[in-house]
């Protein structure tokens, strides 16, 4: 089972969160020379990508990507590289090098194959993983009912290209291996639908039909919870 921390301040927990990764990002630096944290996109990181970006740590020797990306432009308001220009990689934290899950490919499929050959540089297995989580419990770009969600939870690559079944934007996505091979796994829930869909993914049912029990119902890598109002 995972262990949470509760919050009633989103804020607070955004700070208490920021310190906790900064501190494993600092030990696998000092133990292995460098570290690797592929963060999540959406609305959820925003506030503790800006706190990271503020935590002194010898970022250079930090390599950060995503767990998902959407295709559009990185420009693009619904770009996860963009939260993460706009956020994290500011400041200190901009001497991080960033890999990319977005490329020139015509589409997701046929950017896949350049993406997984960059994962195939990033130090691995991941220090650490930033997961958020949907109302339909889809984690990463791993959707229920996607037609590619078996290969997701299945592949032994490090990514997958996915077409949601009810949002927008053909995805790339951290497949399961990949996200279950990481030394720690954080994951961010707030408000009260999520904790709804986080309860019930607790309780024994399939990973197909809420793709986060893939972190939540394993005993391999540690799960962090870390839940707001
Ligand atoms: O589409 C996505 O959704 C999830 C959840 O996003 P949130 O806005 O509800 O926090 C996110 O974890 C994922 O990275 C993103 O691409």
């Amino acid at each position: 089972m995972p262990t949470e921390y509760h919050f009633t301040d989103g804020g607070a927990a955004a700070a208490d969160l920021a310190t906790r990764i900064a501190s494993l990002l600092s030990e696998a630096i000092a133990a292995r020379g460098t570290a690797s944290l592929a963060l999540s996109g959406g609305r959820s990181p925003k506030p503790v990508l800006e706190a990271l970006a503020r935590t002194p740590l010898d970022w250079s020797k930090v390599v950060v990507t995503l767990v998902d990306e959407r295709w559009v432009a990185p420009a693009a308001p619904d770009s996860n590289e963009r939260l993460l220009r706009d956020t994290l990689l500011t400041g200190p934290a901009a001497a991080a090098q960033f890999v990319p899950m977005k490329n020139d490919a015509a589409d997701a499929y046929a950017g896949q194959p350049a993406v997984e050959a960059a994962f195939a540089a990033i130090p691995w297995p991941l220090d650490i993983v930033l997961l958020g989580m949907g109302e339909d419990g889809h984690t990463a770009s791993l959707f229920p009912a996607a037609a590619e969600l078996a290969d997701g939870l299945s592949s032994t690559a490090r990514t997958i290209a996915v077409t949601p079944p009810a949002a927008p934007h053909q995805r790339l996505s951290l497949t399961a291996s990949a996200i279950l091979a990481a030394r720690h796994i954080f994951l961010q829930i707030s408000g009260d639908a999520k904790k709804a869909v986080y309860a019930q993914a607790l309780e024994d049912g399939p990973v197909e039909t809420l793709p986060i029990r893939l972190a939540l119902l394993q005993a391999q890598t540690p799960v962090e919870v870390w839940i707001s109002a």
